[in-house]
């Protein structure tokens, strides 16, 4: 496999995704639904796309529903094992096809409904009683309803049910021949879940991501400190299909130690399994940190320091490494080590996606723009202008840091409080044309498909040989930026 080309001499100063651009090249790949999105990670997600492990994104809805478009969550180190269990069991007992739906009884109040029907994009309830689907609520139909009213009063109860062997695209027929947006899903009586016209779309165009028992796939995280062989085995025990080795700092002994001891536990547990899991590690931005890792045990590394939306790594330290040379470089490292690397941070544009992708990166893990969907973690909130949005914080924040070291003694808390590199408290708002966390995988992987027809490429492979990249000026970035009103 080779790799992204310049466009003329590569400089010698390195870039970041603002920085460059891709050239068009000749292509005989006519279809954007050609292109195949698998990853090149040796993980094999059908989408190149990762949830960083972060407490205020990364849950088992999250999880669950990138899985089901064929990416991949990763369940953050500071929750705690026990939690995490449940999370990858509910996760592994989800509808791979149809979306789990929001539901209460006919007893609930229209305030509890309230409160949940925003924890899911598709924007309904369903009222169910001893596992039947006997009602259907949209947030219209508690307008001018006293909270404390019980949903039997104002549910609907004419909504279409359809059995679960029914194909995707005979769902979108029923729901167009019908009028409506939404489609419960019901096998003997028994809810089994929703769809969309939305989703019935999706369902033909992505695939999930599975594992071995066609369960839907999710990652979870170790920290370097504490009982990492533990945590490991735990983890390995709730059937996590990724391990994620995480640290600000990749590129320390504690890292390669704790590496080593995951490796050691995953080789065990292969042994009497037959289970190999996948072990990604970080984070480093050079090819040392590469090799290093390698020899301890990495089969992904993951690449990035700094630049990251809540993270104040570079201004606290001047660290880092401006993230498309990063990637470039330490992809190649990887792939001559017959591995491959995940692209961490920085990604606020589908181009950002395209150009990792293009730079060698198996997959790309994005956080922060996923804070701001209803599948993360946070509560919604409203602002004064009425303005949805979550909160969000990073890892390295002294929020996240009294979080992780809340069974610490007070002396332990007091020094480990005097380092942070994150921001303590972000407003991340829901973006009214894609509130949910599949509106966005459909904006970014629409630019990514479309980024690959330009290259002539069919796979991420290709992509990553094909690509002609050149470097901008900012004002060839500002160039590409549309307007939204007359200058
Ligand atoms: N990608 C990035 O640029 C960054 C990502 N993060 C994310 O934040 C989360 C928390 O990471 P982390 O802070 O490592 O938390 P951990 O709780 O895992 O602590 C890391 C350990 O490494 C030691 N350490 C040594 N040098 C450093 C260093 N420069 N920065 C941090 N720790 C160091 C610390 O010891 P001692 O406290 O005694 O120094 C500590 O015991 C992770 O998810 C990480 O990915 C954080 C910062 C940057
Ligand atoms: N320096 C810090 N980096 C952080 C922190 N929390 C998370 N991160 C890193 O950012 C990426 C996600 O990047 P995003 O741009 O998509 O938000 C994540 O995977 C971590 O590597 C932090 O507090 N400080």
């Amino acid at each position: 496999m080779g790799h992204v080309r310049f466009l003329t001499s590569p400089p010698t100063f390195d870039l970041t995704y603002s920085d460059v651009f891709m050239a068009p090249s000749r292509s005989n790949v006519t279809s954007r639904f050609d292109v195949d999105l698998t990853s090149t990670d040796g993980i094999g997600t059908p989408l190149p796309l990762v949830v960083a492990n972060m407490t205020a994104i990364s849950g088992r809805r999250m999880a669950e529903t990138v899985a089901r478009r064929g990416g991949i969550a990763v369940l953050p180190q500071d929750i705690p094992t026990d939690q995490i269990d449940r999370s990858i069991r509910r996760v592994k007992a989800s509808h791979t096809v149809f979306d789990t739906p929001v539901h209460v009884v006919p007893g609930s109040t229209v305030g509890q409904a309230m409160g949940l029907i925003h924890k899911r994009a598709h924007g309904v309830a369903v009222v169910v009683d001893g596992g039947r689907a006997v009602g259907l609520l949209e947030p219209q139909d508690f307008a001018e309803v006293d909270r404390f009213a019980q949903v039997q009063e104002v549910m609907r109860s004419d909504f279409l049910t359809l059995p679960s062997d029914t194909d995707p695209k005979a769902v979108f027929e029923a729901l167009e021949n019908h009028h409506l947006d939404v489609a419960v899903i019901a096998d003997d009586d028994q809810l089994v879940g929703i769809m969309t016209r939305k989703g019935a779309v999706r369902a033909t165009i992505y695939q999930p991501a599975l594992d071995a028992a066609g369960r839907l796939m999710v990652a979870a995280a170790v920290g370097i400190s504490g009982d990492v062989e533990g945590r490991t085995r735990a983890l390995l025990t709730s059937e996590a299909d990724v391990l994620v080795v995480d640290t600000a700092h990749g590129h320390q002994d504690r890292m390669l130690e704790a590496l080593q001891a995951v490796r050691r536990v995953r080789d065990e547990f292969a042994s009497r399994t037959g289970v190999r899991v996948p072990i990604v590690a970080g984070n480093v931005v050079t090819t040392s940190g590469v090799l290093d890792l390698v020899g301890a045990g990495a089969d992904v590394l993951k690449v990035g320091v700094g630049p990251g939306a809540m993270c104040t790594t570079r201004m606290q330290t001047g660290v880092g490494r401006p993230q498309f040379s990063a990637v470039l470089e330490c992809a190649e490292a990887a792939r001559a080590e017959g591995k491959a690397v995940w692209a961490d941070g920085g990604v606020r544009h589908p181009r950002d996606v395209a150009l990792a992708l293009a730079a060698g990166a198996g997959s790309v893990m994005i956080g922060s723009w996923f804070a701001g969907t209803h599948e993360s973690t946070g509560e919604l909130q409203v602002d004064p202008q009425g303005r949805p949005y979550k909160e969000s914080f990073g890892m390295a924040s002294s929020r996240a840091v009294r979080n992780r070291t809340r069974d610490s003694d007070a002396y332990a808390r007091a020094r480990a409080g005097l380092f942070e590199e994150g921001i303590s408290s972000s407003r991340m708002y829901l973006d009214p044309r894609r509130p949910g966390v599949e509106d966005l995988l459909d904006f970014i992987t629409s630019g990514v498909r479309s980024s690959c027809t330009y290259a002539g490429a069919r796979t991420l492979a290709q992509f990553n040989e094909r690509a002609v990249v050149g470097v901008q000026s900012s004002s060839g970035y500002e160039e590409g930026r549309p307007l939204d009103s007359s200058w």
